[in-house]
């Protein structure tokens, strides 16, 4: 039987937010986050979780202060049964597992998949059930009445069991639709059977933000006394917005995954959500837990394998990244004027690039952050100002020939040490050669001769080797020369370079390459076109990285002089070895 369903009330629309505190604090609630991650999450494309990395989410996602983790489908796979055999002693979080309604035409006692739900053992059970009527007829090939059935006979079932249970009323938004009447009824059939809370799904993504308002309204107007939750997809990038505009309109429960990790293009981001919900509309989910977020974010990815995406609102490395001169000299003087919120309220951090659209500020702020202060550079009597403005034309001369600071601020720090009075580099390049031979050798007999070609590189470099300025007859500058053979040119020029240092500079040994990237700048030049490397460092005794940029029309020349900056980056904080007999 169908229910009798109340139309949806146009006046009900209201997408406005409360513009006074008054009204604000008195619609303050605790919205409940129901993480998905680890089920809806890892239907994305690419991901694929173990049973540890699974744990390691659940046990952050704890700490985080979400109130439910959905762990699996335990009738899905082993590594999720798996899972919830292993999952225990959560602190704050419900653990949830999660299936669906019963097949059509057997009962709870003999359906598989009910019965994996019960081994999980989970206080918590979610159940997919179907909303749409068109849905129940084309893929269930049930009779409407059957799919009713199906529902309230496995909530009825799980809370003769004592779970608490929610109801995922699949394609809810696109069934109300298409018919307001049935999709009700199905809600109706689980509120029958106690269902606890009604999670309205946006299963295809196609909602808009004011038909999630106006339905959900009518669906809370309806269930008083139950819970409502929202579960969105992102198929228009809505995912984010329209669970925002559910819990306006009263729904109390957000599902979601971290970083929107999920099927098709994603489910709603609950990185945005929740930080949103807290610090813009006044409610309370996961209270001072917030300042995880950026960590929680990094650490998903990390565990996922997925590469950090930077623009992600709140937790990306951009979110607080500031780059135009006008808006860095504003933001100096108050961070407001162009950050919504302050970033150490999600556990982010303001950063200042520097590039081409520098001001001055932007330069001074580097130089801040680095320990160069203008009190320490006036000695040979140059205005500090004067040396920012001077490294200011530099760095925009430099990008106009194809460099980019933004990814190698390293360079742009060697830039700024340079200008500092009295500054004294460890070593200069004098000349360096690269050559490679390549030999065509066929090995075999006659018969059966496989052609292949060997290449041998060998590179020189002659370096003059400065010592402490002071340094005197003890420690003289010392003229080095050395060869090194090598896979290719950079790898040859890396070894003779080192070759050269690591005798005076023994620390250099924890120094190594870890990525070389090239990109040609103007390819209307072909072959003749300048190229821009990038050089990636890393110590490895405390994990520091540092990156130096170089643009040239010869690509050994750019990856040359990328090389020498990084290990005159790396010899820093380093005092020489003298070498007197070397
Ligand atoms: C919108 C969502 O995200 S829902 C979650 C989707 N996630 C997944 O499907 C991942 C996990 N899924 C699986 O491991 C498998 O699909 C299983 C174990 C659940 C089912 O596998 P199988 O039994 O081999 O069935 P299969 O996946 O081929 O087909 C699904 C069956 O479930 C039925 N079904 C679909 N939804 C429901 C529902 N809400 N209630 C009851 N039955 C359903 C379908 O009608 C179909 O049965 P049919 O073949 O008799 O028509
Ligand atoms: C099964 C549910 C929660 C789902 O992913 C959807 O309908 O979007």
């Amino acid at each position: 039987m169908v229910a009798p369903v109340r139309r949806p009330n146009p006046r009900l629309s209201n997408l406005e937010a409360p513009d006074n505190p008054g009204e604000l604090r008195k619609q303050k609630k605790t919205v409940q986050i129901y993480d998905t991650t680890l089920r809806d999450g890892s239907q994305g494309e690419g991901i694929s979780l173990t049973v540890p990395d699974k744990l390691k989410l659940a046990q952050r996602l704890d700490e985080f202060g979400a109130h439910y983790i959905e762990g699996g489908w335990p009738g899905s796979n082993p590594k999720d049964e798996s899972f919830f055999a292993q999952c225990k002693g959560l602190d704050n979080a419900k653990l949830v597992a999660f299936g669906s309604t019963r097949y059509k035409g057997t009962t709870c006692e003999h359906d598989k998949n009910v019965q994996a739900l019960m081994k999980a053992d989970t206080p918590v059970v979610t159940l997919v059930g179907k909303a749409w009527d068109h849905q129940v007829s084309v893929v269930l090939e049930a009779t409407l009445d059957e799919n009713l059935a199906m529902i309230s006979d496995t909530v009825a079932f799980f809370k003769r069991k004592g779970r608490e249970v929610m109801l995922d009323a699949e394609h809810f938004y696109d069934g109300y639709k298409a018919s307001p009447a049935y999709a009700l009824s199905c809600l109706h059939a689980a509120v029958k059977a106690g269902v606890d809370v009604l999670v309205l799904c946006d299963t295809n993504g196609g909602t808009l933000p004011w038909e999630i308002d106006e339905i959900t309204r009518v669906v809370v107007a309806e269930f008083p006394t139950v819970r409502i939750g929202i579960h969105c997809h992102n198929d228009m990038e809505l995912a984010v917005s329209n669970t925002i505009a559910a819990v306006h309109a009263g729904a109390t429960l957000v599902q979601g995954t971290i970083n929107g990790f999920g099927e098709r293009t994603g489910n709603a981001n609950l990185m945005s959500i929740v930080p949103t919900l807290q610090l813009k509309m006044g409610h309370d989910c996961v209270g001072d837990r917030l300042q995880q977020l950026t960590d929680l974010s990094r650490y998903t990815d990390e565990i996922t394998n997925q590469p950090h995406v930077p623009n992600r609102p709140y937790v990306g490395a951009s979110s607080f990244a500031h780059k135009g001169g006008l808006h860095v000299a504003a933001v100096l003087k108050d961070e407001n004027t162009y950050q919504h919120i302050d970033p150490v309220l999600v556990g982010n951090e303001r950063r200042i690039l520097v590039s081409e659209l520098s001001g001055r500020r932007n330069i001074l702020t580097k130089a801040e952050e680095l320990g160069l202060h203008p009190a320490d550079e006036s000695k040979d009597g140059v205005e500090w100002n004067v040396r920012v403005k001077a490294v200011l034309e530099q760095v925009k001369e430099l990008e106009n020939k194809g460099y980019s600071f933004e990814g190698a601020e390293a360079s742009l720090e060697l830039m700024l040490r340079r200008t500092v009075h009295g500054y004294r580099p460890p070593f200069e390049l004098l000349d360096f050669s690269v050559s490679t031979d390549n030999k065509r050798v066929v090995y075999g007999n006659v018969l059966n001769a496989t052609p292949n070609n060997e290449s041998v590189t060998q590179a020189s470099v002659k370096l003059a080797l400065l010592g402490p300025e002071d340094g005197g007859d003890q420690c003289p500058t010392k003229i080095c020369f050395e060869i090194a053979e090598g896979n290719g040119p950079v790898d040859a020029v890396n070894g003779a370079l080192q070759k050269c240092l690591l005798p005076v500079y023994a620390p250099l040994r924890s120094v190594s390459l870890v990525d070389y990237k090239v990109r040609i700048l103007d390819n209307a030049s072909g072959t003749a076109a300048i190229t821009r490397v990038m050089v990636e460092f890393e110590e490895s005794s405390n994990g520091k990285r540092w990156t130096t940029v170089y643009a040239h029309p010869n690509i050994i020349v750019a990856s040359v002089n990328a090389l020498m900056d990084g290990f005159e980056v790396a010899m820093w904080d380093q005092l020489p070895q003298c070498i007197i007999n070397g």
